[in-house]
């Protein structure tokens, strides 16, 4: 792919409006002739603000630093290469809880008006930007911690119909690494109690608020009352939803990937946030987050992993 840090010109297959993308303020922001937006910053290729029919489907707390100083309190940042505290005798131990790819700053690659997949693509109804992130562009102290040479590319494609985000991980090193990657996002919804998850029905999950413990999702409907911090594992169903007063809010489908985390920090850890506000902004988020975290992903050099999430917004 040829590297740019101007947008591509978008082929023009209409004479109508056309979809248009500008990068300020160390931010990529493309839209559709629809009026359907996205936002990433380029600090953690961090998805901010994804608007569809005008209405903001995702939460970023209003004390997020969107600076580069720390990751976004909200949004989607992208967790790579370890899922929280990593284990002290594996090769990612000396990184940060939940990696790098949070706190890196990610080149802007370009953009492309078509591709097939699995949202309604193409001509003047979608708009893909991929950003990319590589062993050279991570600081001296971080390339020590986590000497592999490795090469992310992560595709956020807009379409009238939803959202798609893409992670791809390539080994472009001469020895073999292992990583686990997630998707961390944070949905707005209106109150997180009127809210239920759907489609986690039977899988088993390991409860991090109750001793670590495994256990199985015995109703096929998860409510929110409280802390949850759980790591659903190989999940069969595709879609978790999440359905407000009965009806569908968003639809996360899994694409190549089956495990999900499920995660609201309820009152007191939303107060121990410096950086979560308002303090009752729980209300307002639930974290649906696609990811590969169950043991590790080892790719051999010169292999290749795709994994992500198609968005339906019900809004
Ligand atoms: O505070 P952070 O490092 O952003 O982590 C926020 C949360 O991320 C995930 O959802 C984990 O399962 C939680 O245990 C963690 O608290």
């Amino acid at each position: 792919m040829e590297r740019s840090n101007k947008p591509a010109p978008i082929s023009a297959s209409g004479t109508g409006p056309q979809p248009n993308v500008h990068l300020e303020q160390g931010r990529a922001i493309a839209r559709l002739p629809s009026g359907d937006s996205v936002e990433v910053l380029l600090y953690g290729a961090t998805v901010i603000s994804w608007k569809s029919n005008g209405k903001e489907n995702i939460w970023v707390s209003d004390a997020a630093k969107l600076d580069g100083s720390k990751p976004v309190r909200g949004g989607i940042p992208i967790v790579f290469p370890c899922f929280g505290p990593p284990p002290k005798d594996h090769a990612t131990g000396k990184l940060p809880q939940h990696g790098f790819g949070r706190n890196s700053h990610w080149e802007y690659l370009g953009s492309s008006s078509s591709e097939s997949g699995a949202l309604a693509k193409g001509g003047d109804d979608s708009i893909k930007l991929d950003f990319g992130l590589s062993h050279q562009q991570l600081s001296e102290d971080t390339k020590k911690a986590w000497p592999y040479e490795f090469g992310l590319v992560y595709s956020v494609t807009l379409a009238k119909d939803g959202l798609q985000t893409m992670l791809n991980v390539t080994n472009q090193g001469k020895e073999a690494f292992e990583f686990q990657m997630l998707l961390h996002s944070y949905w707005r919804v209106d109150d997180v109690t009127r809210c239920t998850v759907n489609g986690l029905g039977s899988a088993t999950y390991i409860d991090k608020v109750l001793d670590a413990k495994e256990q199985q999702q015995s109703t096929p409907e998860l409510r929110i009352t409280g802390e949850v911090d759980r790591v659903y594992k190989s999940i069969k169903q595709d879609i978790t939803s999440i359905v407000q007063d009965g009806k569908s809010r968003l639809d996360v489908q899994r694409d190549r990937i089956v495990d999900s985390v499920i995660w609201n920090p309820w009152i007191e850890k939303a107060k121990g946030m410096g950086d979560f506000e308002p303090n009752d902004g729980y209300k307002n988020m639930i974290c649906v987050e696609v990811g590969a975290v169950d043991g590790w992903q080892k790719l051999e050099p010169g292999e290749t992993f795709e994994g992500g999430q198609i968005l339906k917004s019900h809004l």
